[in-house]
């Protein structure tokens, strides 16, 4: 593992609800941290098939850019009813036809899916949010850490604690939707979770554990 040597970094993302969880997860690292869409970086084309390739291009774009390493998060939500998907075309799925996004209709799209497949029960009802970090250098050097976190999709949405597909995503062990928790729950969950629940915080345990070579 390369040694980070700044503690300056960009965090490569345009997605306001991640930034947050970001700041909060990389604050008490003692790093300072500017966002990609802080600095009007382009959103650069996800053109990759895997969460790694996707995360290696915002990565390398906003390194590049910059000239400093760049933090970034590719992530989404996999159903197993439905092979997978929407998984690295999360975001596609909650595109609108002026290009924003409407995440109670993406929700509604997986619902429809699953309803077409007949799974209504929880277990046929699973899914992991995972999350990809890939740390970049402008150099074109990279490092990347993944977290996953295993639960049930529930209906309707519950919860407006949370961003994206949080409403409907009830992580194992637990009895509320990620849209239900505070963001420090969100993150941490309870006793059970080993201080790191959320997907994005299991990503970025390895990444201080294992990625800071501190
Ligand atoms: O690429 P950047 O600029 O980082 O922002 P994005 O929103 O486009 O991010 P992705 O390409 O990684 O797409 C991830 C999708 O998964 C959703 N998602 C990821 N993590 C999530 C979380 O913790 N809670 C809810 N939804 C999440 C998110 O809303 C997006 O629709
Ligand atoms: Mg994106």
């Amino acid at each position: 593992m390369r040694k980070l040597e700044t503690k300056t970094i960009v965090v490569a993302s345009h997605n306001a609800g991640k930034i947050a969880e970001i700041a909060e997860l990389i604050g008490p690292l003692g790093f300072s941290a500017k966002s990609a869409a802080e600095l009007s970086f382009d959103v650069p084309e996800e053109t990759g098939t895997t969460f790694e390739e996707n995360a290696a291009i915002k990565a390398l774009a906003s390194a590049q850019k910059s000239g400093l390493p760049a933090l970034a998060d590719d992530s989404g939500i996999a159903v197993d009813a439905l092979d997978g998907a929407p998984g690295v075309y999360t975001a596609d799925w909650a595109e609108t036809e002026d290009g924003s996004r409407d995440f109670m209709m993406a929700m509604e799209k997986v619902e429809k899916a699953l309803a077409e497949k007949g799974a209504t029960t929880p277990e046929a009802r699973t899914a992991r949010f995972v999350c990809v970090l890939c740390l970049a250098w402008p150099d074109g050097h990279t490092e990347t850490f993944r977290g996953e976190v295993e639960g049930n999709l529930v209906w309707p949405p519950r919860g407006e604690k949370g961003h994206g597909y949080d409403p409907v995503f009830q992580p194992k062990g637990h009895d509320r939707t990620f849209g239900e928790m505070d963001p420090s729950e969100k993150a941490e969950g309870g006793p059970a979770d080993g201080g790191a629940l959320s997907h994005r915080a299991r990503a970025f345990k390895l990444f201080t554990e294992t990625g800071l070579a501190l």
